[in-house]
């Protein structure tokens, strides 16, 4: 032990550089990686047997390298100090005060690891940005870090994250690309060689992508942005194919075919959510905004506006179909978390309907197979502010169902709000007996198959589908 081909250490134990991290160290069995983070909590669940987060595969990846070339630590200074190259993927969320508040990305983060690394280094390191961050915060860094006093050279590059939740280890054992900006000098290029060499442990060399620090670091927004709009424009329309008894599940189809269009991203939903499309995007609006590009901000700021509104929409159409009232009725919510196979609720679109059911004075019930309701608590506080103080009662008029036919037992409605597969295959003509009556199911995922719930009496929606004739 000790010979190792390189030292590396990751500020931030979340769930960007713990998969990461631990992809790492299984593809490069000589390169020790340590993941390091200021929370004790994050970092003993890390090395526990109950990982702090849900990804399929991360567990087996996780057991097979921890302590082998994969330490959990919180002994920051020590590790920092011993790297050679040091990864920076810190929470970077959007401000909620001061300059920007609501819409400009919050760097304090990075930049509190800039100074730890100038103070703890003894030798030169490279950096990199690992966080999704505001154009030119690698030149933030590079000056925190040339203040040290040492003497120490450091080089800063950036290289963002392209994981999706829930198909992170998929996608970090076998990426699309890798992207890699840095400093066009000599140094620069050599910090960026060094880099592409981890990844060339497993990554073929042509999906390695090198560029400069300013299109790195826009291109991670960019990508973001690109994807959400797609989520939008399809939503956008699927209101409209309600309108006109089009199928926007056949107009995805019929565009997706276009090769120029392709058939991912079409998926029209109750909304997209995650830590990463809003931030990202009002990230993207804000650095527009700053520099004067007003019409450019407007266009992209409509996505989120789009989204909004589809959230919205879907509340509204279930008190509207409920006879215009769920003021004490019981609804059944399948599924908080933002995605499938994650137990990840950051602005999740659950949370935003569910809240505008509350305020409505409805009874949820809610069941995820993933989400606790200590998790599910902190999202209503956290997204939309809903407390006991602005929803009295609100402890008991949201409970938690251990198992879909729990919740739904007894409810006048059922909203899908995640597309969990298991959704797909419960016994709905059980669920259906078990209802008041009329029942009504409202599909916010198109995973259901309507006939069959016409079939078995339900009232049932889903979005972008043509509408019942009563409707
Ligand atoms: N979640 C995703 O799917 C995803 C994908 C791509 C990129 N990103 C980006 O990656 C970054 C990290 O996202 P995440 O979802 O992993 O966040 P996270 O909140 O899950 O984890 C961040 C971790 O950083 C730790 N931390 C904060 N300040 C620290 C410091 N000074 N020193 C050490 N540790 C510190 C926190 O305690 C936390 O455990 C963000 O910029 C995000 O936009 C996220
Ligand atoms: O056709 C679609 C595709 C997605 N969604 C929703 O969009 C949101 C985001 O989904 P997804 O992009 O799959 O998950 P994230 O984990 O948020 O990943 C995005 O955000 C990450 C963080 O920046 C990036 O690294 C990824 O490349 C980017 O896909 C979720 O609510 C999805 O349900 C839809 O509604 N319809």
């Amino acid at each position: 032990m000790g010979d190792w081909e390189l030292r590396i250490v990751c500020m931030g134990a979340g769930y960007v550089g713990g998969p990461t991290m631990a992809v790492i160290a299984k593809k490069c069995p000589r390169i020790r990686v340590a993941v390091v983070d200021i929370s004790t909590s994050q970092i003993d669940a890390w090395n526990s047997k109950d990982l702090p987060i849900y990804e399929p595969g991360l567990q087996e990846v996780v057991e097979e390298t921890r302590g082998k070339n994969l330490f959990f630590s919180v002994d920051i200074d020590a590790e920092v100090a011993a790297a050679d190259l040091i990864f920076v993927s810190v929470n970077t969320p959007t401000k909620l005060t001061g300059i920007g508040a609501g819409r400009a990305a919050n760097v304090k983060n990075c930049e509190l690891c800039a100074r730890k690394i100038a103070e703890v280094s003894t030798s030169s390191k490279i950096v990199v940005e690992k966080s999704t961050v505001p154009v030119r915060t690698a030149d933030a860094v590079r000056r925190v870090l040339a203040t040290n006093d040492k003497g120490i050279k450091f080089q800063v590059l950036s290289n963002p994250e392209f994981l999706a939740e829930g198909t992170a280890i998929d996608d970090l054992m076998d990426p699309g690309r890798v992207l890699i900006g840095g400093e066009q000098t000599p140094d620069g290029l050599a910090a960026i060689e060094k880099l592409v060499k981890v990844y060339a442990h497993w990554v073929p060399r042509e999906r390695i992508l090198t560029t400069n620090l300013w299109s790195s670091e826009l291109s991670k927004l960019v990508a973001n942005a690109f994807l959400a709009q797609r989520v939008s424009s399809i939503n956008s329309i699927s209101a409209l194919c309600e309108a006109t008894d089009a199928d926007v599940s056949e107009v995805a189809r019929a565009i997706g075919s276009d090769h120029r269009i392709g058939s991912k991203f079409l998926q029209a939903s109750v909304g997209f959510g995650g830590s990463c499309f809003q931030k990202d995007i009002l990230n993207l609006v804000y650095l527009c905004e700053s520099f004067g590009l007003e019409e450019v901000a407007e266009y992209w700021n409509q996505v989120i506006k789009m989204n909004d509104y589809q959230k919205s929409r879907f509340s509204s159409l279930i008190v509207s179909r409920m006879f215009n009232t769920v003021t004490g009725k019981r609804i059944a919510i399948f599924g908080f978390a933002f995605k499938k196979d994650t137990g990840d609720t950051r602005e999740t679109a659950s949370v935003f309907v569910c809240r505008n059911l509350l305020e409505e004075r409805a009874r949820l019930h809610v069941f995820d197979p993933k989400v606790t309701r200590e998790q599910m608590m902190l999202e209503f506080e956290y997204s939309t502010g809903t407390t006991e103080k602005t929803v009295p009662g609100l402890n008991e008029l949201v409970i938690t169902a251990e198992c879909p036919y729990e919740a739904a037992k007894g409810a006048h409605a059922i909203a899908i709000l995640t597309e969990w597969d298991e959704f797909k295959n419960y016994d709905y003509q059980r669920i259906y007996d078990s209802m008041a009556k009329p029942a009504f199911i409202f599909d916010g995922r198109n995973i259901l198959d309507q006939a069959k719930l016409g079939q078995i009496g339900f009232e049932h929606y889903a979005i972008g589908k043509p509408r019942r004739k009563e409707w």
